[in-house]
């Protein structure tokens, strides 16, 4: 039996995270911490999940890998800084094994592949992400791993920025630029989370879109993490592509 922790329990993942490690047959949940709770409580798990807010997760953290455990973190806000971060951490002698996904959400994982495959082919993209109101950051994890891809993608194949005439906007009219692509966020009740990739080229256009229709989507994707984080080949990996063989 995998013994889990999850920080950021009481939260909306973090409850649907509870449910799923309770239903799994090899994982016992031995520890729930949310804000306030002290983080001692973890020590008696072997992995940590984390799904609390970008402010507070890099403490979280390094609590951890510092402790020996291995992290499966969902929260976002993990810029190429915060990840040297990381490393800087494991390279210091910290124990733990990192798993950082900004989705694990199977399809989006999918859509994020696929957008990077078709990157190249198209001279526009733009990004359009889509979220609850809740959601406390913007744009979201995914649209800016998304956009990372892609622009990492073109820059490779030598592909131009995507053309754009504007000369007059009102602030924030065209979406903010990660590295060079245009990424649009909509915060709108009744969503959960979605996003769409818009690829142009000479008359056509192409459209990858997820749509995560509950957050028990993210599951699959999380049970995987804590399964395999103990034993990935790199201490720290970002997104679970190389989980899926992708
Ligand atoms: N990778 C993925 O697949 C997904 C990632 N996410 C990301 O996960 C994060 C959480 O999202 P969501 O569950 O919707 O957010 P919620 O606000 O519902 O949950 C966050 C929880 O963490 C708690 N918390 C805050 N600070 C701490 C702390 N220092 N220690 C322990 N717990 C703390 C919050 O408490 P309080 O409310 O009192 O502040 C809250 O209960 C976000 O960054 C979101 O973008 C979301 C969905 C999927
Ligand atoms: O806050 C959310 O809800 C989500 N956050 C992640 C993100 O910022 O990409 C993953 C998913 O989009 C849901």
């Amino acid at each position: 039996m995998i013994k889990v922790g999850v920080l950021g329990a009481r939260g909306r993942m973090g409850a649907e995270v509870c449910r799923a490690v309770e239903g799994a047959d090899d994982m016992e949940l031995v520890a729930t911490v949310d804000q306030g709770d002290a983080l001692d409580a973890l020590e008696t798990a072997e992995v940590v999940v984390d799904f609390t807010h970008p402010d507070v997760v890099m403490d979280n953290l390094r609590w951890c890998v510092e402790h020996g455990l291995h992290a499966v973190v969902g929260t976002t806000g993990f810029d190429p800084s915060r990840l040297d971060t990381v490393r800087s951490w494991q390279a210091a002698g910290a124990k733990g094994n990192v798993l950082i996904a900004p989705n694990f959400g199977i399809g989006a994982v999918l859509m994020m592949h696929f957008a990077r495959k078709a990157a190249p082919f198209f001279e526009s993209v733009e990004v359009v992400e889509l979220h609850h109101p809740n959601k406390a950051d913007a744009p979201s994890g995914t649209a800016f791993r998304t956009a990372e891809l892609i622009g990492a993608a073109r820059a490779e194949a030598g592909v131009g920025p995507s053309p754009d005439a504007t000369t007059s906007e009102l602030p924030g009219a065209r979406g903010a630029d990660v590295d060079g692509v245009r990424v649009h966020a909509v915060r709108l009740s009744g969503l959960i989370a979605h996003q769409e990739v818009l690829l142009g080229g000479h008359g056509e256009t192409f459209t990858i879109r997820h749509d995560a229709m509950n957050r028990e989507s993210f599951m699959p994707g999380v049970l995987l993490g804590v399964r395999r984080v103990a034993e990935l080949p790199d201490r720290l990996t970002v997104g679970i592509e190389s989980l899926l063989d992708l």
